[in-house]
């Protein structure tokens, strides 16, 4: 059966398309922002208004409440929701996120973040369109069209939509192992569109992803901010202890420097060494990416591997100290910086903070200092791994291959979904990653888009994997 009118509808419809994910992007959903949290809680309603007006029933979840900054907020809802029942067919379960990062024009965007904006070249330009607003709402509007055109929907749908992926997806683990036998009792296989393709052309399907620890590391000193003219010289100051200690965690060729955590890692095999090259990417899409040419490797095949199968350690910001423009000459008396570790097979997250917590300890005795510190793993996440072998990963190839007549690259990602992990075990069922955005997305980034191309074709491409699920033999 040709899905030519379902594609037809796409592209007739695809400007409405465009004005709801500009909508969509207007709302503040930052997980990580306490004063987002009303913002983020109306885009969970948002989805189940949205999910209802398309006839799917819905369950709003309650995961529970958070402790932020010395606030207790409710966590924002997870959208449950069910399209079709007929026992006949088979049922996927598409999970996705309706929070973002935090974005601020000052960043360096060139538009409003929240203003989804597009220019020349067809990309739509604003926070959340490619992670994950784009491809959630993609889902929406590959039953929409067909809900348009009266063909019928080969498989039934469950959603299961979260407003914390952000922010360590606070509640969700529980919420997932508590429906496993309920909610999502009949699902068959799962599917998740929040990652990016290698290139800018080719699309691909992912099969690994890695863990994420985040860190946060105080340094307490005087009681108040200071003077640095008054006090410079007479007191331990904090800032200094904590650039100390983050100096020691990794170097500028990107090597982990904390004692034990490369011991974990899988050993590379020859088996898994030959999967690199086959995949198209070059040293140029990493360039592209980066708008430099400041890669660490000098060849692509590294390169992919430490995004794909080694940890990194990046530092991200110190909270507490002086960042805005100007020559303010203060000491601040209780820096907060903090780091994350993206991990792997075989690293286990409870075995990763006990040597982070370890060394920043013994480093911090070394420093003679009479200032406090306090480690502590703000959030952690697991690395994923599954079988590409799977039918699952056989419809969404042919579902690739119909839209973009490509066969699509099998890669890891280098980034995180925490609850990947927790679909597969809960529900001991195949999970799938089809992502919709590029390579140069800009994800957390400044200027984050996705292109009108993907935005669509990616639609298609979800309409289209429904049907190959529908016919894939199960195995
Ligand atoms: C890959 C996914 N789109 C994503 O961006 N995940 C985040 C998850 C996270 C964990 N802590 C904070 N955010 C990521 O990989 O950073
Ligand atoms: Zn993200
Ligand atoms: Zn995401």
């Amino acid at each position: 059966m040709s899905l030519e009118k379902f594609f037809n509808a796409i592209d007739a419809n695809q400007d409405i398309y465009v004005q709801r994910l500009k909508e969509i992007v207007a709302i503040k959903s930052i997980s990580g922002e306490p004063e987002c949290r009303a913002d983020t809680i109306f885009m969970g309603e948002w989805f189940l208004a949205e999910l209802e007006r398309l006839g799917a029933s819905t369950k709003r979840v309650e995961p529970g409440t958070q402790e932020i900054g010395g606030r207790t907020l409710p966590l924002p809802p997870v959208v449950l929701a069910t399209y079709g029942t007929d026992p006949l067919k088979k049922t996927v379960l598409v999970y996705g996120h309706y929070d973002v990062q935090p974005a601020l024009k000052e960043d360096g965007w060139t538009t409003d973040p929240f203003t989804l904006t597009e220019d020349k070249e067809g990309r739509l330009i604003g926070r959340g369109s490619t992670d994950d607003k784009g491809p959630v709402l993609g889902w929406l509007c590959a039953i929409e069209a067909h809900q348009q055109i009266g063909l019928e929907l080969p498989v039934n749908v469950k959603f299961c939509f979260e407003g914390m992926e952000e922010s360590g997806s606070e509640g969700l683990d529980a919420v997932i192992v508590q429906e496993a036998q309920a909610y999502f009792k009949d699902v068959d296989c799962v599917c998740i569109s929040d990652n990016y393709w290698l290139g800018k052309t080719k699309p691909c399907l992912t099969y690994g992803l890695r863990g994420v620890s985040y860190f946060m590391v105080s340094v307490k000193g005087p009681a108040a901010d200071l003077h640095s003219g008054v006090f410079g010289g007479t007191v331990h100051e904090p800032m200094t202890d904590l650039v100390q200690l983050f100096s020691k965690l990794v170097d500028s060729q990107g090597r982990i420097l904390i004692p034990g955590i490369m011991d974990q890692v899988a050993p590379l095999t020859d088996e898994e060494r030959k999967l690199y090259d086959g995949l198209e990417f070059d040293t140029a899409d990493l360039r592209a990416a980066l708008g430099t040419e400041t890669e660490i490797h000098d060849n692509s095949i590294d390169s992919l591997m430490h995004r794909m199968r080694y940890p990194s350690l990046s530092i991200h910001g110190i909270e507490g100290a002086f960042y805005a423009p100007g020559s303010k000459t203060v000491i601040p008396s209780n820096p907060i910086g903090k780091f994350s570790i993206r991990s792997v097979p075989n690293m286990d997250p409870a075995r990763v903070t006990e040597l982070v917590k370890a060394f920043l300890d013994a480093e911090f005795e070394k420093l003679g200092t009479k200032n406090t510190l306090e480690v502590s793993c703000d959030h952690a996440g697991r690395p994923w791994f599954s079988s590409p072998n799977h039918w699952n990963f056989v419809a969404g190839a042919r579902a690739v291959e119909s839209v973009y007549q490509l066969k699509p690259d099998l890669t890891r990602e280098g980034g995180s979904i925490p609850v990947t992990l927790t679909f597969q075990e809960a529900l001991d069922k195949n999970v799938l990653l089809l992502p919709m955005g590029a390579c140069d997305d800009g994800a957390h980034s400044i200027n984050e888009k996705v292109d009108r191309r993907n935005f669509v074709e990616g639609i298609k491409m979800f309409g289209s994997y429904f049907h190959e699920l529908a016919k894939v033999v199960m195995e």
